[in-house]
């Protein structure tokens, strides 16, 4: 797969993205707005706080979906019987944090958030007129007031060499939202699946900043910005023996948008969390 690395200053830099996002679903941004140091300082905090027992006072909400998933709720990928191997906390502006994480993790979400904004504007941009003429609203307004964007620490644990045969640490799966900010997790495993069908290793360097577009943005676009399956391969060596943390940033409409003839946001997502196991 040829992965057009862009430079997030360049001046076309939303031309060249968007391209990217068209061709493979998938964009690399160097020289992007996120702060490394605090990225480190939340893998580092989170993981204290995944080894703790506090995690277990955030059980996860059925019905709102933030707090601590543990690993026995774990999702199961659509189309997959084996649940991953991993567990993750769902972190909203209105949800539950722990308060010793709060600060850094809310630093985040906006900083993150204000430039998936900016993204999704150049996606409105570059979006063929043919394609833009089914929009039910600018895809700028759909994010306006919404309360589903989620941001989710993830901590993959060491193996044990118990696990299930064939489970994965995240089984191959589409993103629900519209798009996703990844930055790089503090270990390798992430691979995206390219449009030959093979995986392909996505680079574990913070310098690269991932993004890619999620069901939602497929269903409203007409599979003009197509979603990329991707995974979390399991590490040997060494690596078993190590925490993976990551930390995506799933941007969401509000509820009520029209994402297709076929969809409202709010719909589409409670049918996918069904899917995954982690509503009724
Ligand atoms: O951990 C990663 O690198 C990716 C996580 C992911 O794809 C997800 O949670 O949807
Ligand atoms: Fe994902």
């Amino acid at each position: 797969m040829n992965v057009r690395v862009v430079d997030y200053r360049a001046a076309d830099a939303a031309e060249q993205f968007t391209r990217s996002l068209h061709e493979t679903g998938f964009g690399v941004l160097v020289n992007h707005p996120i702060p490394q140091q605090l990225v480190e300082n939340i893998y580092r905090d989170w993981l204290a706080f995944f080894g703790s027992e506090q995690k277990h006072d955030f059980a996860f909400s059925v019905e709102k979906q933030d707090g601590y998933f543990s690993p026995e709720i774990s999702e199961t990928a659509k189309g997959h019987t084996q649940k991953d191997i991993k567990e993750y906390f769902h972190i909203y502006p209105w949800g539950r944090i722990p308060a010793q994480l709060q600060a850094d993790a809310m630093r985040y979400y906006d900083t993150a958030n204000a430039l998936a904004r900016e993204l999704l504007a150049w996606v409105e941009q570059y979006t063929p007129a043919d394609i833009a003429q089914h929009y039910s609203e600018p895809l700028s307004n759909m994010i306006t007031g919404s309360q589903k964007t989620l941001l989710r620490v993830l901590r993959y644990p060491p193996l044990t060499g118990q696990e299930p045969a064939g489970s994965l640490r995240a089984a191959a799966h589409g993103d629900i939202n519209l798009l996703t900010i990844l930055p790089a997790a503090n270990e390798p495993g992430l691979q995206v699946q390219d449009m030959n069908g093979n995986w392909v290793d996505v680079p574990c360097d913070f310098g690269m900043l991932i993004i890619n577009i999620g069901d939602m943005l497929c269903e409203a676009s007409r599979g003009y910005y197509p979603s990329t399956q991707h995974r979390v391969v399991n590490p040997s060596g060494e690596g078993a023996s190590k925490s993976r943390v990551s930390l995506p940033l799933f941007l969401h409409p509000r509820d009520e948008v029209v994402l297709s003839e076929r969809y409202t946001a709010g719909e589409y997502l409670n049918e996918r969390l069904r899917e995954l196991g982690v509503k009724m």
